[in-house]
Order: C-alpha cells, then structure tokens, then sequence
C-alpha cells in the first residue's frame, strides 16, 4: 500500500465563496477541500477578480513578471494570498486582465481578448508555482481557461528542476466550452507563443484551448461515467470525440459530488426552517417562505422550481414552447437565472403574462437558490446536454424531486419513478422534444395531486440518496495516482 501524500496545485478560473458563474465554483472548493482532509497538500490558483471576495483579506506575497519581446514592456502582476478553510489560495493579480466588472465578459458578451487573458493565467500560474517553491506532483487544471497548462509544462518548463516530477490531470467540466481564439491573441503573451509548435497551432488560425489540453495532459476526466461515454461520440461530444477517443486509455468519468456542508436541509444557514428525512415540516414552512419571498400565493400548490445559467444546454428550448400550457394547470413556477438575453426576453414576457404562478428572477442569487431547493416540491432540469449537473443533486439532499433528461451525469444520478418506483428519486426522460417534457411534468403533478403518500415517500427516498465528495475524491486521488503510475493507498 502506497500512502504517498501528494502535492496537488488546483488551477480554476472559479473557486466558490471568491468567484462563481457556475458549477465549476462549485468543485473548485469542495474537492480540494476533500483532497486536503484525506492528507494531501492542496495549493490552489485563480484569478484576482476585482469582484472576488475577500479581498480585503489578501496579502500580496509576490510580485512577478511575465518577459515580453523588447519592443514591449514586460508583463508584471502580483500573488495575492487568500484562504479557503485553511488551503492556501493564490490569485493572479493583473489590473488589465482581470479588474473588470465581469470574469469572462459583459451583458453576455465575452471579452475579446478572452484568448491572451486565459493564456496569461496559464504561464502566470505555472511562474507562481515556482516563486512559492511548491513542486507539484500533480497540476490539476480545470476547463479551457487552464487549456495550455499541460502544454506549457512539457514545452517551455520540461527542463526545469521544479516540475522534474510533475504531472497534468484536466478535467472538463463542460466540453462545449472550448475557448476557441485567433492565435494572433497569443502573440500578446510570447512567453507563451514562443514555445508554440505545429501540433498545437496546426494550419489554422486558430486555437483551441480545450483541444490542447487534452492533446497534452497526462490524464484526463470529465465529471460523470455518462458524459464521459458521450464525449466519444460524435453526436454527445460537441465535435471533441476524435481527441477524446485519442486518449481513451487516459480519460474516465468521475461524478461530483454534493458539498453537505453548504448543501443541508438539517444545517443550511441560508433557509429559515430545517428539516431531515424523518421529519418535513421544516419543508413545508421552507415552500410558504418561499411563495411568500418570490410574490407567490401561500397554499399548497405544487412548485416547481430552477436555477441555472440561462443557456440552451439548460433545455430552454423544451420549456419555452410549452409554459403557456403547463402554466394553465394550477402549478407554481419560480426560475432564478441569468446569461441570454433571447432567454431571458421569453421568460420576463411569459412571467408577465402569467404573474399568478410564474415568477422569473432575473439576476444571480445565492440565498434564493438555497430557498428554491429548500421550498419546492419539484426541480426542473431538462437539460440538452450535462456533464454532471449539481442542482439535482442539491435538489435530492432537499427533497425536492428532479425532473430531467437522460443525459450526462443526470443519467447517473436520477431514477425515474416509472421505470424504477420502488428506487425512484425523481423523473426522467429521453427525447429532447417540449411535448416530452410536458408529459413528464403532468405525470409529476399527477403524483403530487393524486398520491401525496407516494410524494412523501419518493421525497424521503430522494434525501437519502447521497453523493459524497468524499467518494469523488477517492477516485480523484486514483487518477492522480494512476498520473503519476504509483499504486493508490487504498489498494
Ligand atoms: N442565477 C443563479 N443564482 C444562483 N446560483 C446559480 C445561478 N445560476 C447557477 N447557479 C449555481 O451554479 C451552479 C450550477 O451548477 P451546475 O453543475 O448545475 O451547472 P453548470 O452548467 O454551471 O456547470 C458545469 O460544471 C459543473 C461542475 O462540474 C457540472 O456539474 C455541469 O454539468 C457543467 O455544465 C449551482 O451551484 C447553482 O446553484
């Protein structure tokens, strides 16, 4: 048994409780937090946002300095420390890449120069690693942003002493996203461009983040067995299955987890009542708070609710065709949700229209996500694609029954209550067409309507499925193992 403690450099452009647009903030906290409770040494790196939190509490600890050609001044920025539970955090600190009002863009558009930025991110990281002697035996890079990461560690630093041992995992958290850029965007950060050879610029003029990284990791993963099958096909890979299926040998799914620590309806500080599988009282009182918070009637209409980044994955284009009729029933709705401003105009309309039962948030909201888990009977998740989706699993924790497609890690996570009913958490179903989803959402209701013993007991099932980070982190630590080709401890 090998029970080497390793030294892991955690590499997100989102971290929760800094910056969040989305679920890959999610992982960024609660897997190294797990890696460092089971004895692994954790540093990890992001970006100082200007909306980043805490930061007031950051010390600058280095100042640094990217080279550039002579025509050029060289490229300075600064480490700024935080800490997340006690795990060093160092965020790259650069006015002009990263004080703006948005992490990747404004008013859904992304920032041009998205490309050098990220690139930027990439060298600086693998520069602060040095500055802060910390030789890591795994980088563990995260999405597009750290794209160039495993690249840039095999070209521009293999001779150097401080990464002799060092090997790259990347997980992809959504492989639609790719950071696809002009290589001229590259030049801007030649440390970079320098070390550029044909393999990763082939003969276009462009570049693709996530493509390099795979090409180059040691190991790679996304975050459910599901998605993970679907990235080898050309219809579930968003034109990726060529790399993914390159690299078979060294790329498997691994399901996030759910983060019970800010994920409980026993000890969740953002809902006004608490609850546990044996007793749900404090639920029902969570669905009037709730009615009561967003403008609904309090009674015991069933709600449904959803939080998300308004995107197409997220299966609007199920929804929107058929809200008018689901609306007639005598439902409740509440979307919390921000991103497309298409989206978004159909939502603001619908919910004018349907004020009664359909309140739509425009905006991000934290607190209010916690209270849609808390408070609703039912969680909508009809998603396109979902590389593991984490709403459900919060959903579940709450009692709150999910309703979703058979994708992605949703596939690995519900079952449905007409296929499985002695075992079902939640609804599920296959085709991506809006008459399908209006069919589950009546059978839902109907079991809300005509068998509240059922709701009770698929609720009470739903809370005791569970989802550690701890079991994800288990396999983590394998890959990294597997990385490194060290037997894991556990073994
Ligand atoms: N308007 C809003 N207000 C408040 N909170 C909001 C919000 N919009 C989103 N959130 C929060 O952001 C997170 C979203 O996580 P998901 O995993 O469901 O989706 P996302 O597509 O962002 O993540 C991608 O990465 C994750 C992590 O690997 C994968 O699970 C997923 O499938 C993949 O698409 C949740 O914590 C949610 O509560």
């Amino acid at each position: 048994m090998d029970s080497k403690k390793l030294k892991i450099l955690f590499i997100s452009s989102e971290v929760e409780g800094f910056s969040k647009t989305g679920g890959l903030a999610d992982v960024a906290k609660a897997l190294p937090l797990e890696l460092r409770n089971m004895g692994h040494e954790v540093v990890i790196i992001t970006p100082f946002y200007r909306t980043i939190e805490h930061r007031e509490s950051a010390q600058q600890i280095h100042q640094l300095h990217l080279k550039t050609d002579n025509a050029r001044p060289d490229i300075p920025f600064a480490v700024q420390e935080l800490s997340l539970d006690g795990i060093k955090v160092l965020a790259i600190d650069n006015a002009h890449y990263f004080d703006r009002s948005g992490l990747y863009g404004e008013e859904n558009n992304a920032y041009a120069d998205n490309g050098e930025r990220f690139a930027f991110f990439g060298i600086a990281a693998l520069l602060t690693s040095i500055a802060e002697d910390f030789s890591p035996d795994i980088v563990h890079c995260n999405d597009w942003h750290t794209g160039l990461v495993p690249y840039l560690l095999k070209a521009r630093f293999h001779s150097n002493t401080h990464f002799t041992d060092t090997k790259t995992v990347l997980t992809s958290h959504n492989s639609a996203y790719q950071g696809i850029f002009e290589k001229s965007q590259l030049n801007l950060i030649p440390e970079v461009s320098s070390c550029m050879d044909d393999r990763v610029l082939e003969s276009y003029s462009y570049i693709n983040f996530l493509k390099v990284g795979v090409i180059y990791a040691d190991k790679i993963n996304t975050v459910s067995p599901n998605y993970a099958s679907e990235l080898l096909t050309t219809l579930g890979s968003h034109g990726m299955s060529d790399h993914f299926i390159e690299r078979i040998h060294d790329f498997e799914g691994i399901l996030n987890g759910c983060d019970y620590n800010d994920w409980s309806p026993e000890t969740d500080k953002l809902i006004p009542y608490h609850f546990d599988s044996n007793d749900l009282s404090g639920k029902e009182k969570c669905k009037k708070a709730l009615q009561q918070e967003v403008g609904l009637q309090v009674n015991d209409t069933p709600i449904f609710g959803m939080v998300c980044r308004l995107t197409d994955q997220k299966g609007f284009a199920l929804i929107i065709p058929i809200l008018e009729r689901f609306l007639r029933h005598n439902v409740q709705l509440v979307i919390v949700g921000s991103g497309d401003p298409a989206i978004t105009g159909h939502l603001t309309a619908l919910a004018a229209h349907y004020s009664d039962n359909f309140k739509f948030i425009n905006g991000y909201s934290n607190e209010l996500s916690h209270l849609i888990e808390a408070g609703s009977d039912f969680f909508l998740m009809p998603s396109i694609f979902e590389p593991c989706g984490l709403n459900q699993l919060y959903s579940l924790a709450y009692g709150t029954l999910p309703i979703v497609r058979a994708v992605g890690g949703l596939k690995d996570t519900v079952i449905d209550y007409d296929q499985d009913p002695d075992n079902a958490n939640g609804f599920m179903f296959y085709e991506p067409s809006a008459n399908e989803l209006l069919n589950i959402l009546r059978r839902a209701l109907l079991l809300y309507i005509e068998h509240p013993e059922e709701m009770l007991r698929l609720k009470t099932q739903a809370m005791r499925s569970h989802f550690y980070w701890s079991d994800s982190a288990k396999h983590y630590e394998r890959l990294y193992h597997s990385a490194l080709h060290i037997r894991p401890q556990w073994e």
